[in-house]
């Protein structure tokens, strides 16, 4: 349970929240709105140096990662934004015969309390636990936001998709639980609790009621998982008590998955909130629905720290080759800055960066351009100076 503080920090949100836009469906107008993220505590979004800047962790990361990184970096020099990246790598260590991330990496992102991240690659079948899950359970980063809103400027089959899912991120399906039981027979433990159901709901309420949207949708397989999911939805119908202003309902993953790509419009209402595994599946299906995952940010959300990252991976394919499109980390360090109160420069950055797409001169081949990953950011670049 969130403490009471942090109840009223949130309702601080929400009035900054239904200042900035009117609730029209137009992606420009809803921009600012959608890539909001509701801190659940102002008093750990941040600590503000005697230099009047920020000190924020930056995770570079695996093969993309550098790059974006360094377009982010860039950018933020050309606002003057107010942040000292300290930049760590978390290339992991063996300690206690485990993989582990280095101990300094840890100790930075717990006293900045805020850290962007770059991609971290997870090797399939054998080898290290994934880094990402590692660090999401390392600072209980319960809430993982990922908002999806279409571009201006890259045609798709819709212009209206603007939903935004809340992943549960600490247990489910990714809790790594997993063993052979004999000889060709594995099974693997999909941990459900009451706990972190109940506190990953009651941020996704939170969160519809600080950016205005009516409706939270629990996305389940109850039919099939009838215990875990079952709890996971308990939970949620006993947050929804609390938040009679915010209708309620649930819905079938695989229902959703159709409904989603047949006429995303009314899902722009809600806020959907659900399992681990299912809300890394959908995220990237949504991402597909605006043009790929060059375009989606996510945050995640904890009591004492958050992290903010792109929905994608290290995009091995790509990696080195400076055709990497920027901007999904580039929005999730958006989603920080309006995390840590620094609107102003968020509201600069995201005009410059959307706007360069909507021109469509200067974009990544992903888009459909010709241009570079340091193209597409000297145009971002040069639209803030020009501002
Ligand atoms: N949060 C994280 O750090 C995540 C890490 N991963 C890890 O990343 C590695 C690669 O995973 P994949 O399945 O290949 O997924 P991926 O997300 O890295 O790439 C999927 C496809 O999208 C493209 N893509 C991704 N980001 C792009 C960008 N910014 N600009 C242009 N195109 C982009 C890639 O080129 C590729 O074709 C794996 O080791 C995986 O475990 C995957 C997802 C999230
Ligand atoms: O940790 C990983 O390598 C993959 C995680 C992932 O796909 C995600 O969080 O969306
Ligand atoms: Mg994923």
């Amino acid at each position: 349970m969130l403490a009471s503080k942090n109840l009223s920090n949130i309702a601080r949100g929400a009035v900054r929240s239904s200042q900035v836009s009117d609730p029209k469906t137009h992606a420009d107008d809803i921009l600012t709105r959608s890539y909001a993220s509701a801190a659940p505590t102002a008093a750990f979004a941040g600590q503000k140096g005697p230099n009047g800047k920020y000190t924020v962790t930056l995770i570079p990361g695996d093969g993309i990662g550098p790059e974006i990184s360094q377009s982010v970096k860039d950018i933020y020099s050309a606002a003057k934004v107010p942040i000292e990246w300290e930049e760590v790598d978390v290339t992991p260590i063996f300690k206690n015969g485990k993989t582990a991330i280095p101990d300094y990496a840890i100790a930075s992102v717990k006293k900045n309390t805020v850290a962007l991240k770059g991609p971290l690659a997870t090797p399939i079948g054998k080898g290290h636990v994934s880094l990402n899950l590692t660090l999401r359970r390392t600072f209980n980063l319960f809430a993982n936001v990922r908002p999806c809103v279409s571009i201006k400027g890259f045609k798709t089959p819709y212009d209206d998709v603007n939903t935004v899912l809340i992943r549960e991120n600490t247990e489910g399906e990714y809790s790594g639980i997993e063993h052979e039981i004999v000889d060709g027979v594995v099974q693997s433990i999909k941990l459900i609790t009451h706990e972190a159901s109940e506190r990953v709901a009651r941020y996704a309420f939170f969160y519809a009621r600080s950016t205005g949207r009516k409706r939270v949708t629990a996305v389940h397989k109850a039919n099939i998982m009838k215990m875990s999911d079952g709890m996971f939805l308990s939970a949620c119908r006993q947050v929804s008590k609390d938040f009679p202003e915010i209708q309620y309902d649930e819905d079938l993953l695989d229902r959703v998955c159709l409904h989603i790509t047949q006429n995303p419009a009314p899902y722009a209402d809600r806020v959907m909130v659900m399992p681990n595994l299912y809300g890394d599946i959908l995220s990237d299906m949504c991402a597909g629905l605006i043009g790929g995952l060059g375009l989606t940010p996510s945050g995640n959300i904890g009591r004492d720290a958050s992290i903010f990252e792109a929905v994608h991976g290290s995009a091995p394919d790509i990696a080195g080759k400076g055709l990497a499109n920027p901007t999904a980390l580039l929005l999730s360090s958006l989603m920080m800055l309006r995390h840590m109160n620094l609107n102003e420069y968020a509201d600069k950055i995201e005009k410059a960066a959307l706007g360069t797409i909507a021109e469509g001169k200067t974009i990544t081949g992903d888009l459909g351009g010709k241009s570079s990953t340091k193209e597409y950011t000297a145009a971002i670049v040069d639209k803030i100076l020009k501002a």
